[in-house]
């Protein structure tokens, strides 16, 4: 069975300044109401001061329902002064993918969501240009085509933005979309939009990384998936892949291989989302795998 199947597995997400009991008091409630605990995790971070854990269990013997434990947590997380989620396993993220026109990183994302390793819905495919249409067609995905310039910039966030909220959409994926997000879109999707950079930041940032690459004679060449911030590139990292290279290999060869580890770190880093096995910890991530 898939462990997505499990009709009643449940993930509390939970975080607060670090301090002593928490884990004693968040595993005693869910004990007390006949919860099974399958998956723990903690860290403190030493240098913010933040405390993190994730719980992933289930209530035997069908007691409370989640909506109850929903409704008798926050008197733990307000002793903490917690920020929580608790949510169903099984519940698909409702997940819009932005494209331009490379469509690697959105073809890997579709044949992973058919073989079920990732479990997310995806609500609509948004585009500044046409070109994959198609193959959001041939998967009968909505695809909406939201040509962007200069001049037009904040209407067409503004109708991406209305899309995100007309659907529901928790997450967006920008999936080689090659337009930097305004401020006021950055912040309206704070911690639940993912970037895929075509290099191993916080080498080359910016454009035609891979060409940065070769001017350079880099021996190995990577891909980074973080969350998008205002400051291009910048944003929490949640998942690197690197592969080697070497002289042989042009920029084009570089742009080739470099597909590899793009499509990887971004799936990596899109399942880790969906399963809510990501913080934000200031700039940089804590990742339950
Ligand atoms: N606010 C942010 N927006 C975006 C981020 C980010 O971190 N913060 N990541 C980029 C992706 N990206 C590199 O990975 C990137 C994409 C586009 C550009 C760029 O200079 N775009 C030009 C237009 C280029 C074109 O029309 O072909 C522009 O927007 O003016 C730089 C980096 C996604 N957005």
């Amino acid at each position: 069975m898939s462990k997505y199947e499990a009709d009643n597995e449940i993930v509390l997400k939970a975080s607060c300044v670090a301090g002593s009991g928490i884990v004693a008091k968040v595993t005693t409630f869910l004990a007390e109401r006949g919860c099974y605990i399958s998956e723990l995790a903690q860290f403190d971070d030493e240098d913010s001061g933040n405390f993190f854990m994730r719980a992933r269990f289930h209530v035997e013997n069908g007691g409370y329902q989640i909506s109850d434990l929903q409704n008798e947590f926050p008197e733990v997380a307000a002793s903490f002064d917690m920020k929580w989620e608790m949510v169903s396993v099984k519940s698909p993220m409702k997940t819009l993918i932005m494209v331009s026109k490379f469509d690697h990183c959105l073809d890997d994302l579709l044949y992973r969501l058919h073989k079920g390793e990732i479990n997310m819905e995806i609500t609509a495919i948004v585009s500044n240009h046409k070109d994959l249409r198609p193959m959001a067609e041939r998967e009968g995905i909505r695809f909406v085509h939201l040509p962007v310039t200069k001049e037009n910039k904040l209407e067409q966030e503004a109708a991406l933005l209305a899309i995100v909220e007309e659907t529901g959409s928790e997450l967006v994926v920008l999936a080689r979309y090659m337009q930097i997000l305004s401020d006021g879109l950055c912040q309206q999707l704070s911690g639940r939009a993912i970037n895929i950079h075509h290099s191993f930041l916080p080498g080359f940032k910016g454009a035609k990384p891979y060409h940065q690459a070769h001017a350079r004679g880099v021996k190995l060449i990577g891909a980074t998936a973080h969350y998008v911030t205002s400051d291009l590139d910048e944003g929490p990292i949640i998942e690197q892949s690197v592969q080697p290279v070497d002289h042989t290999f042009n920029a084009d060869a570089l742009v080739a291989v470099g597909r590899d580890t793009e499509t990887v770190a971004l799936a990596r880093a899109v399942k880790l989302h969906t399963e809510h096995r990501v913080f934000q910890d200031g700039n940089k991530t804590v990742v339950f795998k």
